[in-house]
């Protein structure tokens, strides 16, 4: 099956329930285009990290339908999610960097995975550690690395091999303002210029308005708050139809 051209993803009144617990998200139905810019905004506890993760097939909805890639993911052999992952960048928002590697290594792990040279790795993972202010912690193992700079490998790592879908959770947490500007361009360069399909998870209204062609995904107690609209492809201007103007920040 290939993959729509208009389509990366695409949620039918999905549910989650954790055990035996109430839905943490109930009657999720939308479509992630590629290519696309999305943040995803809600209250803590509103299901942003469990959302996620049925977007970085880490967890298995309870009930309803999901595709990515088209590919329907629910049927989905367990042996071939690796290979499906391998399309994903993902920022974890506790890193997840591997202790016993140093920055350089984490960061070059995806490279590395996908069989890259010794002299591609050496040059894309200096270029990156540069462009996120860590070239003098090249050599520092994480537990030797405040919480920002852990952010900020994790993020390196998440981007360095270009992925079709670039996931992350609260990415700026732990960073200054000026630095979450230039991590949010980071992620801006990669949607513009290679046509990652982004979803950045957070808190953090401010970050939203820096997007001018972000859409915002808003979650309340596990529901999407507008379903329709504020999923909506970018309108486009065309004869003979109204031009809507684009859903802004709060
Ligand atoms: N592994 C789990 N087992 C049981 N309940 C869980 C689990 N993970 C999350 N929950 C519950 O699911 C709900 C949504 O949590 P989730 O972490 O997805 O929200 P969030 O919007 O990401 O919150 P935050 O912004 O605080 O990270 C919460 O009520 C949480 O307690």
């Amino acid at each position: 099956m290939s993959d729509s051209p208009n389509e990366i993803v695409k949620f039918d009144n999905v549910g989650l329930r954790y055990g035996t617990d109430p839905e943490v998200l109930s009657d999720l139905s939308f479509t992630l285009h590629p290519g696309s810019f999305y943040f995803l905004t809600g209250a803590s506890g509103a299901g942003k990290t469990s959302l996620l993760k049925l977007l970085y097939l880490m967890q298995r909805p309870s009930r309803g339908a999901i595709r990515m890639f088209g590919r329907d993911m629910i049927t989905l052999p367990r042996e071939r999610l690796p290979d499906f992952r391998r399309r994903l960048g993902v920022v974890f928002q506790d890193f997840r960097l591997v202790q016993h590697l140093s920055a350089f290594d984490n960061v070059a792990l995806p490279l590395r995975l996908s069989g890259a040279t010794e002299g591609k790795v050496m040059k894309a993972v200096s270029d990156m550690l540069e462009w996120v202010g860590l070239t003098h912690r090249a050599q520092a193992v994480p537990a030797t690395m405040s919480g920002g700079e852990q952010q900020r490998v994790a993020i390196a790592r998440a981007v360095i091999a270009r992925p079709r879908m670039l996931i992350a959770d609260e990415p700026t947490g732990n960073v200054d303002p000026d630095m979450a500007l230039k991590l949010l361009r980071l992620f801006e360069a990669l949607n513009n210029r290679v046509g990652t399909t982004v979803v950045v998870a957070t808190h953090d209204v401010h970050l939203l308005k820096k997007v001018p062609e972000s859409l915002i995904m808003r979650l309340q107690k596990g529901r999407l708050s507008d379903p329709t609209g504020a999923l909506r492809f970018p309108p486009r201007t065309e004869p003979g139809r109204v031009h809507q103007p684009r859903k802004s920040a709060p």
